[in-house]
């Protein structure tokens, strides 16, 4: 009798560059892994992104942790450094390549925003990316999901609880002294309280003069 084929491990990989990460990023992997039953998603915040290179981005290691501190309570989630390890700018087709490498067979699903899809023919070696995962494109509040002009079964559309959080909207809230709890995990609140991320910038100057009390 023949045994059946060992079921090959399914691993979803959340890029993203998590200046801070909040809960519309952990809705997206949690719905992703229950949908395409996925054994692990791990979080690969960016090194460099160099799409972003016209606006601040905090430090790699300061998003990195904040990404660690997000995801521990969940034991489907992990952490990977290789982007922030690398050199130079983050590159989604050395991301998998990386991981690929420390994951011989394993099977790998790309998440990624309706935003960052609609960007994706911009990315580096876009026609690589198709051979090196499956990409799987979620819903977001304000933005069309529209994969017409992607190869063919590349892409899966995903619809997810609607969350209209952004890592900008609470980078801003941050520095006008607007609460952040509940759009981002405790953990997460607690380290930009600590910290002192993003209460100076380019906000109102009041933003300042406030202490880390008054970033609820
Ligand atoms: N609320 C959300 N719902 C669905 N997908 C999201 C949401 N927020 C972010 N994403 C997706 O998560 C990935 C990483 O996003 P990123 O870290 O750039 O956060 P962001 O909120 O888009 O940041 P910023 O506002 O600074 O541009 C991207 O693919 C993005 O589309
Ligand atoms: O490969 C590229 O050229 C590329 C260009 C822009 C973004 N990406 C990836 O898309 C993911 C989300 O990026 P961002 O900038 O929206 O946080 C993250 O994993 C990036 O490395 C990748």
């Amino acid at each position: 009798m023949t045994s059946a084929p060992a079921r090959r491990p399914r691993l979803g990989v959340m890029g993203g560059t998590f200046d801070p990460l909040h809960h519309g990023h952990l809705v997206a992997a949690s719905e992703v892994a229950w949908r395409f039953d996925l054994d692990e998603v791990v979080f690969v915040p960016t090194g460099q992104p160099w799409q972003k290179a016209d606006s601040a981005v905090s430090p790699a290691e300061d998003r990195y942790l904040m990404t660690v501190v997000a995801t521990a309570a969940d034991p489907r989630f992990t952490v990977s450094r290789v982007d922030v390890d690398r050199p130079g700018p983050t590159f989604t087709t050395d991301t998998l390549r990386d991981l690929a490498a420390q994951r011989p067979g394993a099977d790998l699903f790309f998440i990624t925003g309706a935003d960052a899809l609609e960007a994706i023919v911009s990315w580096k070696d876009v026609d690589l990316l198709w051979r090196l995962a499956h990409f799987v494109a979620v819903s977001r509040p304000g933005h069309t999901l529209d994969v017409r002009a992607l190869p063919a079964g590349a892409v899966s559309v995903v619809e997810i609880p609607a969350l209209a959080i952004s890592s900008s909207d609470v980078r801003r809230r941050v520095r006008e002294g607007r609460p952040v709890r509940y759009l981002v995990p405790t953990g997460v609140l607690q380290y930009i309280v600590k910290s002192g991320l993003y209460r100076d910038g380019d906000g109102p100057a009041r933003s300042a003069r406030r202490t880390a009390a008054e970033v609820s």
